[in-house]
């Protein structure tokens, strides 16, 4: 397990319509710049669908593969086992983790989690990490919950949780250090990469603010 608590270090989500150019060109400089995990995202207005969104995602695999980075698919559990990813992320909406997991083996299985409750829900399923946010305000996902700051991630860990905890919503690399003061393994960031003018420099940043748990400056 302590080898997935290193991959959810700087773990990037990106789908097409997170990104003004080729999804594929951030993805390839984010990986360069320093991400440790990544999770295809492919989701709101305007996203791709049939054999659009299985061609990039297969495209985005083989990038991750190359140099050894978990590709995760997010909700679409028949487009992780078909291109046998890494793992799949799935949100409180989606199916029950307990019917996940029997679908997947023992892929990774990430779940969203907004309460105590239903991270020991998803304890009890078998899930690998939970995703736990907004942390901070976020304009990227539209029906985000409300923003709850590092309070659950804290609590999980003063009641003595170890599970893998990633933060995610509003991460940037001037808020990075406090996600992981309140005790995650690492950040899940979509447009601190996805929209920045270098995503290999927003990378680069961010897997320096978390391994220093430096304060941004
Ligand atoms: C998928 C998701 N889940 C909670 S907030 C969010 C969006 C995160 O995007 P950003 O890193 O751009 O705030
Ligand atoms: C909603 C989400 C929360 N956390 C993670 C890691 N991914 C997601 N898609």
């Amino acid at each position: 397990m302590n080898h997935l608590r290193e991959m959810l270090k700087v773990y990037f989500i990106l789908g097409s319509t997170n990104c003004f150019k080729d999804p594929r060109e951030v993805l390839a400089e984010a990986i360069d710049g320093g991400i440790t995990m990544f999770q295809f995202r492919e989701k709101g207005d305007g996203a791709l669908t049939g054999v659009e969104k299985f061609n990039l995602a297969k495209d985005l695999q083989s990038l991750c593969r190359k140099k050894q980075i978990p590709f995760i698919v997010n909700d679409d559990i028949e487009l992780a086992l078909a291109l046998d990813a890494d793992g799949v992320h799935i949100g409180q909406e989606d199916e029950p983790a307990s019917v996940v997991r029997e679908k997947i083996g023992n892929k990774i299985l990430g779940v969203s989690v907004h309460s105590m409750e239903e991270a020991l829900a998803a304890l009890k399923d078998g899930a690998d990490y939970f995703g736990i946010g907004p942390v901070f305000p976020t304009k990227t996902k539209k029906d985000a919950k409300p923003t709850r700051g590092t309070t659950l991630i804290e609590e999980l860990r003063r009641k003595g949780y170890s599970t893998p905890i990633v933060g995610i919503g509003g991460i940037t690399t001037e808020n990075a250090s406090t996600v992981m003061a309140a005790g995650a393994d690492g950040i899940s960031v979509i447009s601190a990469i996805s929209h920045a003018s270098s995503p290999y420099e927003a990378a680069k940043i961010l897997r320096k603010r978390v391994e220093s748990g430096e304060k941004g400056i």
